[in-house]
């Protein structure tokens, strides 16, 4: 009776003024909960919770840990532009994946964090990343060329292109990872060495795919890990992880051999370079080992972000052959056939551009961000929100939310455009905002810009098979989402 008696007292124990939400069990706490509500998608499952508990702030316990959930536009922001909720849970897979430290951008906090993020911006920026810059826009329309020439069967790849079909998001992988690993390392991969490339996507799908977007049960009792790992996911996240930092530590070791002061190629040189000023004397935070996981977050990043959101892009496409009609006069009118769209063409293609912004709302790539944390005891919409509370943005909850939207349900990008068909001020946040707004947003815009448009002015878009298409709001579960890999007919305009 006690026992039962201390059980009902921890369900309903909760920190003073907390927000509403379901009750604590043993072990995961809510988490049990929440699978029960949705198992596959936690962005679901607490939109659906919160509904339940009538609030747009839901409190809940992962595992032992106070966690928060944000549902509405206005909290959302809010903890997104606070220093308070700057920093990230210490969870274990943080630390299993990066020498048992907490090292790169994505789940450090504190002083390391913003020295590495504000470093890796300052120095990527100069060879192009997230600002316009000649050599990259060449590297970038050299890629396009070369996808558009493949779907015209200029030059073969069977993994990417077979039978006049296109297999996305396999086919995207190159033009994203190459101009990325342009300006980290100097180098392209040639078409010979595409199975590198395409190892590399597949060791980042898999690191994302390993990892539920609230850490899952490893998180909250890492114990799991012990008594049967491979069912926690821990090993494949640490494998694939592994995978990306092993392949910018072997840059690294070819950067060391042929370093030179006078001239600094890349992001890595500029990295060595720093590390040699400093030298040992400097406690924080420039190391080997802190560069594999800076530059190794932004590789997991370039074959999971934008490749996946072109292919829910060209995806919606295939269920609304009338955008596609729409997009193509526009680009037809602009651009011509003559030339690829460029990064110039940008601000006169603005139904494009909502394609893209449509496309970044309707299938939000990370419905949930990444976890923040309250680094400190502070209050949000009149609760109070106790120092190490877990803090999530519903990202996905604002983009569906009808009183902003109305049909939220539906694809349509002319939503983001006026009277005029001129762009309107864009409220999605896709890419979250403050201080851990994401770095590879503008990087993104752009390419994925050129690359849909290339695409569009090129070719008609048809599924390769109606019937194995997969539903326009599928995802595969996991930090961020996934597509289904599907075949596209490329059918040529001329
Ligand atoms: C469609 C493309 C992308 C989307 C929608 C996206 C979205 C996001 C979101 C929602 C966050 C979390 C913000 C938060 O926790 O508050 C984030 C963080 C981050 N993203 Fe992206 N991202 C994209 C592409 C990229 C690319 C291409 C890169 C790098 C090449 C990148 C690098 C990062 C990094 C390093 C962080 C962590 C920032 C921090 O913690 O301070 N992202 N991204």
């Amino acid at each position: 009776l006690l026992a039962a008696k201390r059980l009902y007292h921890q369900a309903y124990e909760r920190p003073p003024n907390f927000p509403p939400g379901p009750p604590r069990l043993p072990i995961w706490g809510s988490y049990w909960l929440l699978l029960l509500e949705n198992y596959h998608f936690m962005h679901k499952a607490t939109l659906s919770m919160a509904r339940r508990y009538n609030t747009n702030l839901l409190g809940l316990f992962l595992g032992q840990f106070p966690t928060v959930v944000a549902t509405s536009y206005e909290h959302v922001r809010t903890i997104l532009t606070s220093k308070e909720f700057a920093a990230r849970p210490d969870i274990i897979q943080v630390r299993a994946r990066a020498f048992g430290e907490r090292l790169g951008i994505f789940f450090s906090d504190g002083h390391p964090w913003l020295e590495q993020k504000r470093f890796m911006l300052r120095n990527m920026r100069d060879f192009g990343f997230g600002r316009r810059f000649q050599r990259m826009e060449e590297v970038l329309h050299e890629e396009v060329g070369d996808l558009v020439a493949l779907a015209r069967g200029e030059w073969t790849d069977e993994a990417a292109m077979k039978d006049g079909c296109m297999k996305f998001p396999t086919a995207l992988y190159p033009s994203m990872i190459n101009v990325l690993w342009m300006m980290i390392a100097g180098q392209r991969f040639p078409r010979d060495q595409y199975d590198v490339l395409r190892a590399i996507a597949e060791a980042s799908n898999k690191f994302v795919q390993s990892v539920d977007q609230l850490g899952g049960a490893v998180a909250q009792t890492p114990w799991l890990a012990n008594i049967a790992p491979e069912a926690t996911g821990l090993p494949e996240t640490v494998r694939n992880s592994k995978h990306l930092s092993d392949t910018v530590k072997n840059a690294l070791e070819d950067h060391e051999r042929t370093y030179s002061e006078d001239h600094l190629r890349d992001f890595i040189d500029r990295y060595i370079q720093e590390m040699r000023k400093l030298g040992t004397t400097k406690e924080l935070s420039f190391s080997d080992k802190q560069l594999q996981l800076v530059a190794g977050d932004l590789l997991v990043a370039a074959p999971t972000t934008t490749s996946s959101t072109l292919t829910f892009a060209v995806r919606a496409l295939l269920y609304h052959p009338e955008v596609q009609r729409r997009s193509q006069e526009e680009l037809d009118r602009v651009v011509g056939r003559d030339r690829l769209p460029t990064l110039d063409d940008r601000f006169n293609l603005p139904y494009t551009e909502a394609i893209i912004r449509e496309t970044l709302r309707y299938n939000t790539l990370l419905p949930l961000a990444l976890p923040h944390l309250a680094a400190e005891d502070t209050t949000l919409g009149g609760y109070d929100i106790p120092k190490n509370t877990i803090v999530i943005c519903n990202l996905h909850a604002v983009h569906h939310d009808k009183e902003l939207w109305g049909d939220p349900q539906n694809f349509r990008p002319e939503r983001f455009l006026d009277d005029h068909g001129k762009l309107k001020r864009d409220i999605t946040l896709p890419f979250g905002t403050g201080k851990r707004l994401c770095p590879g947003e503008t990087f993104s815009r752009q390419g994925m810009f050129v690359v849909l448009a290339a695409l569009l002015q090129n070719f008609n878009l048809e599924p390769k098979d109606r019937s194995t298409l997969p539903p326009i709001d599928h995802a595969i579960n996991g930090l961020s989402l996934t597509p289904n890999f599907m075949w596209v007919r490329m059918i040529p305009r001329d």
